[in-house]
């Protein structure tokens, strides 16, 4: 019965190519960071309030004007195709059935007009899921300002800039498996160059990108910008300073540089760096519905989720990205409830706890003085 994250993990690698499951769940380097992140959720401790009243929850959020009614998100992942034939276009009707942001991979197999027309058909009754774009900002500038065009035309809400790819991560298992383009018949349609009869273009993840392009992306759109990718607390600060308007904090889901630490432990740092004036989206790690909670109490506005969704598009294509966003929002819900919270607002840092013990001020209070 798939019941969790992990009964969509085991089952898709029964079904995957195991190259491709490489290429999905690996990271870079010796993968120390994609451990990280599940790992970090797993220390942290919750510390639920009772007697609070609360008989339903509310889980819906708006983030940067998009509404949803989920606060877990689809984060951008690259070749949906791979995994079944409808590629992005079964994620994105999934994504419309739960309600949920779906940030569509510059590196998607399926064209961002014709991912946004599949949420429409699929909304029944209810709204089209909110689309945003994620970018690597190509050092051809037009090339950029295009797609930034198709993807405003096309609906999308916000842009989402991928900032932690000077170069591109070190994916052993991807270089050991040979594993290191599309296989024929499949290609990232957003490179479609038109201006160069329909030559597919390589992404550039380009070392010359810096502040100044945000500044030009910034005068060029009227999108929100969310910067992803950026982990240093000064960095945080610089983006505020620099007018982007959320943060996507995230480590790539360990696909870049490794060692760098699980983004929940960061969390309260960048937090405090942006002090309020620009939302945090988290992603890393997230599976369970108790670790959305962690996320949103520390600060998150939102989590979204990588591997996950690969793994249920995997197991079962649309249907199995239904199931897995709905067993995910019954999970959150479940945790909600157990918080004493009437839902997402009324998480707050203080239920969290990390497990430190003794505790450094409460020793004292230890009963008959046992702790030197
Ligand atoms: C197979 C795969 C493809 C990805 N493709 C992209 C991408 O095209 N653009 C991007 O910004 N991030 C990409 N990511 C990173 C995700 O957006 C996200 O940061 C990460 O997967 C979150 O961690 P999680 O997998 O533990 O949930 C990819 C991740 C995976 C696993
Ligand atoms: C050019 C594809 C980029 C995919 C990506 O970002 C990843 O595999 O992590």
């Amino acid at each position: 019965m798939l019941m969790t994250v992990q009964d969509f993990e085991t089952a898709a690698r029964t079904r995957l190519d195991p190259v491709h499951a490489d290429f999905i769940a690996g990271g870079a380097g010796d993968e120390i960071t994609v451990r990280a992140n599940e790992e970090a959720f797993r220390r942290l401790r919750l510390l639920p309030r009772v007697l609070r009243g609360n008989t339903e929850r509310a889980l819906d959020i708006t983030v940067l004007g998009s509404r949803a009614r989920t606060p877990i998100l689809l984060s951008p992942t690259a070749f949906h195709k791979l995994l079944v034939e409808e590629g992005e276009l079964a994620t994105a009707r999934a994504a419309t059935a739960a309600g949920a942001i779906m940030i569509v991979s510059m590196a998607s197999t399926v064209a961002v007009e014709d991912i946004a027309e599949a949420t429409r058909g699929a909304g029944e009754g209810g709204d089209p899921a909110p689309l945003w774009f994620q970018l690597y900002l190509q050092p051809d500038l037009e090339f950029t300002r295009s797609l930034v065009r198709r993807a405003t035309d096309a609906g999308c809400t916000a842009l989402v800039v991928t900032v932690d790819s000077p170069v591109r991560g070190a994916h052993e298992r991807d270089v050991r498996n040979g594993f290191l383009d599309l296989p024929d018949g499949l290609r990232c349609e957003h490179m479609v160059d038109p201006r160069e009869g329909g030559r597919v273009r390589p992404i550039a993840m380009s070392a010359e990108i810096t502040w100044t392009h945000i500044d030009w992306l910034r005068g060029i759109t009227s999108l929100p910008i969310l910067l992803k990718g950026a982990l240093h607390p000064e960095d945080a600060r610089l983006a505020v300073r620099h007018g982007v308007d959320g943060l996507l904090l995230s480590n790539h889901g360990g696909r870049q540089l490794d060692t760098v630490p699980a983004t929940v432990e960061l969390l309260p740092e960048i937090h405090a760096a942006v002090a309020g004036r620009i939302p945090i989206v988290l992603d890393g790690g997230v599976r369970r519905g108790t670790d959305v909670v962690k996320a949103l109490a520390l600060g998150a506005s939102a989590v979204g989720i990588g591997r996950p969704v690969m793994w249920a598009l995997a197991e079962g294509g649309e249907k199995g990205v239904r199931r897995l966003l709905e067993l995910l929002r019954e999970e959150l819900d479940q945790a909600l409830a157990l918080c004493g919270a009437a839902g997402v607002q009324d998480l707050t840092p203080d239920l969290v706890r990390a497990p430190v013990w003794p505790p450094a001020d409460a020793s004292a209070a230890l009963p008959g003085g046992v702790v030197s």
